[in-house]
């Protein structure tokens, strides 16, 4: 099989790279018609395929699950959560040639193997769906051409699809047809009805194409989402303790200072983040991260290179060749950080104490951002895409750090963006080696006072820079669009 993007022209590629378009709510009239009475079988009961299971099957759809053998006969989690939650379970060959769409929620290093077992059994003209297109785009997966293929990736993690649902709202959802595989052209309405069952277009549902997923989604989970805050806990919190802050303190500063800081961005973006901190502090944390932004921007560069070029998925398809030897030794390292190994205090940390005394946190997530932002965007990704896999996706991630540390982080997130966040914090803590010695407690681990003294005029050129920022601007409005959808 051959990479599918590089097989493309550079003409087609833009294209590809280009198609994003935010749809309009009265685009979903027809709800979940199109799927309903159905029948649709998905494959793996993980993080996706549980949760998109549960909201489809309370939008009133046909949903069952087929497990491979060993996971019904050894009574795995997958099994486990599919019948405990009611759910008809079966083998492949029980289930799958009875299915119109076959979703398929295997983590993306098996679907090479789960399509080739599947897709013999798949009744002509069926429907298969993705929620992450790596398989058709960095594989060249070719798929029968009777076969419809459409992908529904939800932009955040499955807890989230589930929680947002039950809220009565949902997540941001990016649907898409593959352009060599719509023989009946059914695919979009399809699409657009399983976004319609999962709560999607409750939050917005940007029609792309699978090229524009993965580069993108690629991108936001190796830098931002998961690599800065996976680098920026562990520098932060080593900092604090050789600084002499006490241990629990510290790591109680980090498990839950993203998820509070990035509150903040999720409600108000950059502008609102940065508001919360006092006019000396904010000016701090502005220079901190234009400083790392100066940085990190080569590894953000280097890192889109290497996912447009192919060098990534290259390079990480080895890495499953080879048993997952990288993935695993990295995750067990993960494991033994003291930022892991520390228990938090039981001392409460006021909420505005995390921003007082976290002026480096607020500063590692704006460069982060703005990064990725900028680089995406500048690869031909738009700006609707880069929102969403930049600042949209943060506080996310965020909160599942407030869960369980880093570990809970890259348990929930598939095993690409785990492996991609490990590759992310490898190249990152070395560059950051020497900035780092620049750090002291006054801007982690206690308050910013230095000067308090600010200058109007410095003032209201840094509000400028910040509120300015395209990601902002995009962000304003597609935060509006969420809150009008909300209060349909
Ligand atoms: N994690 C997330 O939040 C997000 C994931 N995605 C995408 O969703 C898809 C699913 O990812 P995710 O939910 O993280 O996956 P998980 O790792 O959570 O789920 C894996 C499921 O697949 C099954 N599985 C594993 N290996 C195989 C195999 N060889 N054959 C058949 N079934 C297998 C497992 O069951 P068992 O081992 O018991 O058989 C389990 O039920 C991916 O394409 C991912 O990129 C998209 C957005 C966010
Ligand atoms: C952050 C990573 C993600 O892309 C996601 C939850 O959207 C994933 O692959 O897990
Ligand atoms: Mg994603
Ligand atoms: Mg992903």
């Amino acid at each position: 099989m051959t990479n599918y993007f590089n097989t493309l022209s550079l003409r087609e590629q833009l294209i590809e790279l280009g198609k994003c378009r935010f749809m309009e709510s009265s685009e979903f009239e027809d709800g979940v018609s199109a799927l309903k009475g159905l029948k649709i079988v998905i494959i793996g009961c993980g993080a996706q395929g549980l949760n998109q299971g549960l909201n489809m099957r309370d939008s009133g759809l046909d949903i069952s699950y087929a497990l491979r053998a060993q996971a019904i006969s050894e009574k795995r989690p997958s099994f486990l959560n599919a019948t405990k939650n009611g759910f008809t379970v079966g083998t492949y060959q029980e289930l799958v040639p009875t299915a119109d769409l076959v979703l398929n929620l295997t983590p993306d290093k098996q679907h090479t193997n789960v399509v080739n077992a599947v897709m013999p059994l798949m009744k002509k003209g069926a429907t298969l769906s993705y929620s992450h297109g790596f398989n058709i785009v960095e594989e060249g997966m070719q798929i029968r051409e009777d076969l419809t293929v459409i992908m529904v990736a939800p932009k955040c993690p499955g807890s989230e699809v589930r929680e947002e649902y039950k809220r009565g709202f949902g997540v941001p959802t990016l649907i898409a047809v593959h352009p060599e595989n719509d023989p009946q052209g059914k695919g979009l309405k399809q699409a657009k009805a399983y976004a319609v069952a999962t709560g999607g277009h409750k939050a917005g549902v940007l029609q792309s194409s699978f090229v524009a997923e993965v580069k993108s989604d690629l991108m936001g989970e190796q830098t931002i989402l998961c690599g800065v805050l996976q680098t920026g806990a562990i520098l932060s919190f080593d900092k604090m303790v050789e600084e002499g802050i006490e241990p629990g303190y510290a790591a109680k500063l980090i498990q839950y200072g993203w998820e509070t800081i990035t509150e903040a961005l999720k409600h108000g973006g950059i502008t609102n983040m940065m508001d919360r901190l006092s006019n000396p502090a904010k000016i701090k944390a502005f220079e901190i991260s234009e400083r790392l932004k100066e940085i990190m921007r080569p590894l953000f560069q280097k890192h889109m290179d290497d996912i447009m070029s192919g060098h990534f998925s290259k390079t990480m398809m080895e890495d499953w060749a080879n048993e997952d030897k990288n993935l695993l030794s990295w995750r067990a390292e993960t494991g033994e950080t003291a930022f892991e190994k520390t228990a938090v205090t039981s001392q409460e940390i006021p909420e505005q104490e995390y921003f007082d005394h976290g002026t480096l946190l607020v500063a590692f997530v704006r460069s982060g951002v703005e990064l990725a932002f900028e680089t995406m965007t500048a690869s031909g990704i738009i700006a609707e895409s880069a929102y969403y896999e930049s600042l949209h996706e943060t506080p996310l991630i965020a909160n599942t750090i407030a869960r369980k540390k880093l570990y809970e982080m890259n348990r929930v997130i598939s095993d690409t963006a785990e492996y991609g966040c490990y590759l992310f914090d490898h190249a990152c803590k070395p560059l950051l080696k020497d900035f780092m010695k620049t750090v002291k407690t006054d801007v982690i681990g206690a308050k910013f006072s230095a000067g308090n003294q600010v200058g109007n005029q410095r003032l209201i050129a840094v509000n400028k820079v910040i509120r300015e920022h395209e990601v902002e601007k995009v962000g304003a409005v597609l935060r509006a669009s969420m809150t009008a959808m909300t209060q349909l």
